[in-house]
């Protein structure tokens, strides 16, 4: 019987999405548009409204979270700004956002996505406001702990309130948009970064406070955008509930779609045993299931280090010989375009090839383009070239960096630089030296401390050595960012976003959302220290390794989402998911569900 219901209520909404066969038959069959069909051309313009305004909250995420790194080449002048101190204010941003996912979760339940919205995008403002008045680190540790609030409750509430604005056959599109939007705002930031890194003074204030302007635009939207409707019938409110339902959907027949959410959240109302959400989720089997999926996921985006390679993208390009300082700037805003391009091949092929399809191809290409990665470091490693010079600046005879025999080793030493000739296509004259406090770019004495003097034919390399493998690593790079935007980068927040009902919704997100932000932390606070102890390329084949598990872990355990109405996805968890492989359980309980029917490239191609 069960199983009954199911095979209707997929038919019933296959015959929503729209494929030029079903729409052509309707009009055949009947002469007369359907409602059904009515629905198909007429995905109404509110819901591309909602959906922008919402992803505002992506777009700040990815600005506050990008723009950081410019920002902190300045700040470390002016504010003269210790290692501990830049380390503080680009990682309590990252850290309260952990916070704030979490404590987002039950913001969401008790005062409802629009709310919280609004929430996250008055702390936005106001983080930016603090940030471009700042007269001392305190105040910016302030701000940045302001943003990172804000980027957190964004995280988590934004993709929720997309999927439960969304007819079904745009679901996947709608959410991805937002991610879109991360990596829009990450590109939109190391432009900002590129232009007024120009700037004599105060460039920083620019970079910082200018993501008011999106934070404002948004608050004013959602003064009048509406609550989702999803969870004003979980609240009671179901007067209201139809009419934004019927808003959203253009004014055609909601009556179905309105049913099946009244009854699912009727079935949750005389289901629920009490007790926490969070341990109602772990002691309901689907619900445990879906959280293991989600938590999964995000798990393993971070741990494939896509922050990792974002922020070192700019000594990766500086191995490939390029010296200037504005032009690595240019050239990082480069690799946050193609991360934003590649994820928009992500939002073109979400509703095509399905989730589960795209993110198991993303996974298994950032697994090889990770190896990629890590195979031109090795190489660059093996043809590192050798310490030939020993300057005799008294200064520099307490210095461990004086130890070392080659490039590889003095780079791998944060206090450490390379200051070398070049003659033809060879170094030579190489020394390595300790690093100036203040400025990178220079070393702290000897023939380096005035930076690169190209005319004079001296180069200092600090955070990597002059290498002719570099090509591999910007291959390596190309590749990661071309498999990991489409489905690595979006997918888990939109999965997520679709495979908890409706009551376990807000906690089920604010989890997976605190283990994306907790894992970033770890990656990147720990980065330094693996590439200390495994060098780069081991550093890189760890993550490689990483991905590969992530893999398996896709393969077993996601199924496909695409298409289903939000009310019936809890079935794709109820059977046991992560043991099997996708010829396994998964593949009966897929059959069952639609009928073994494969037609339309619809929820069934993964079998
Ligand atoms: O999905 C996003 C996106 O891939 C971003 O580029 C990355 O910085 C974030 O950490 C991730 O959550």
């Amino acid at each position: 019987m069960e199983e009954l219901i199911g095979d209707r209520r997929v038919e019933d909404e296959r015959s929503l999405i729209k494929t030029p066969s079903n729409v052509q038959t309707n009009y055949q069959e009947n002469d007369v548009p359907t409602s059904t069909d009515q629905i198909q051309h007429a995905t109404p313009c509110f819901v591309y409204t909602l959906a922008f305004f919402s992803a505002l909250g992506g777009f700040l995420f990815g600005y506050d979270t990008g723009v950081v790194s410019g920002a902190m080449l300045l700040l470390k002048r002016e504010m003269n700004l210790s290692s501990l101190w830049q380390e503080l204010l680009v990682s309590i941003t990252v850290g309260a956002a952990a916070l704030s996912a979490l404590a987002g979760g039950f913001l969401n339940g008790l005062f409802g996505r629009r709310i919280c919205i609004l929430l996250a995008s008055f702390i936005f403002s106001a983080g930016g406001i603090i940030l471009s008045v700042a007269q001392s680190k305190e105040v910016l540790l302030c701000g940045r702990l302001t943003v990172g609030l804000g980027i957190g409750i964004a995280s988590m509430t934004v993709p929720v309130y997309i999927a439960e604005v969304s007819p079904s056959h745009l679901r996947g599109q709608l959410v991805t948009i937002n991610t879109l939007f991360i990596t829009g705002g990450q590109f939109v930031a190391s432009v900002v970064d590129g232009v007024f890194s120009y700037l004599p003074h105060d460039g920083w204030r620019y970079m910082l406070g200018l993501s008011v302007v999106p934070a404002v635009l948004q608050f004013s939207g959602f003064l009048f955008l509406p609550e989702s409707p999803r969870w004003l019938l979980q609240n009671g409110e179901t007067q209201k509930a139809r009419l934004v339902l019927s808003q959203i959907r253009g004014g055609v027949d909601v009556e179905d779609e309105f049913e099946s959410i009244r009854s699912s959240v009727e079935e949750e109302r005389n289901d629920s045993s009490g007790g926490p959400v969070l341990w109602r989720i772990l002691a309901y089997a689907p619900t445990r299931r879906a959280l293991i999926v989600g938590c999964g996921l995000q798990m393993f985006q971070q741990l494939s280090g896509i922050n990792t390679v974002m922020y070192y993208s700019a000594t990766i390009i500086q191995m490939s010989g390029v010296q200037d300082d504005h032009m690595a700037i240019w050239l990082a805003a480069a690799t946050a375009f193609t991360n934003f391009m590649f994820t928009l091949v992500g939002v073109w092929l979400v509703e095509r090839v399905g989730r589960r399809k795209l993110t198991l191809g993303s996974i298994l290409g950032t697994a090889v383009s990770l190896m990629v990665l890590a195979a031109g470091f090795l190489l660059s490693a093996q043809a590192s070239p050798p310490v030939t010079f020993h300057p005799r600046d008294s200064s520099l005879h307490n210095s461990t960096c004086t130890h070392y025999g080659f490039c590889e080793s003095c780079m791998l030493d944060p206090a450490c630089g390379f200051c070398y000739g070049v003659n033809g296509t060879s170094v030579v004259e190489s020394s390595c030296v300790p690093v100036s406090a203040a400025n990178t770019e220079t070393s702290a004495a000897g023939r380096c401390s005035n930076g690169t003097q190209e005319s004079a034919g001296l180069f200092w390399a600090y955070n990597y050595c002059p290498t002719s493998y570099s090509w591999i690593v910007l291959l390596g790079l190309v590749l990661y960012l071309a498999f990991f935007a489409p489905g690595m980068g979006p997918m888990p927040w939109t999965v997520n976003s679709e495979i908890y009902p409706l009551w376990a919704r807000s906690t089920g997100n604010a989890c997976s959302a605190g283990v994306n932000w907790i894992c970033n932390v770890l990656v990147s606070l720990t980065f330094l220290h693996v590439a200390q102890y495994l060098t780069y390329y081991g550093a890189f084949f760890l993550y490689s390794s990483l991905a590969a598990l992530g893999f398996v872990f896709v393969l077993g355990c996601l199924p496909e989402t695409k298409g289903l109405r939000l009310e019936e996805i809890e079935s794709r968890f109820g059977r046991r998911l992560c043991s099997c492989g996708a010829g396994g359980s998964q593949g009966v309980l897929y059959s069952r569900v639609t009928g073994g029917n494969h037609s339309d490239g619809d929820v069934t191609d993964d079998e």
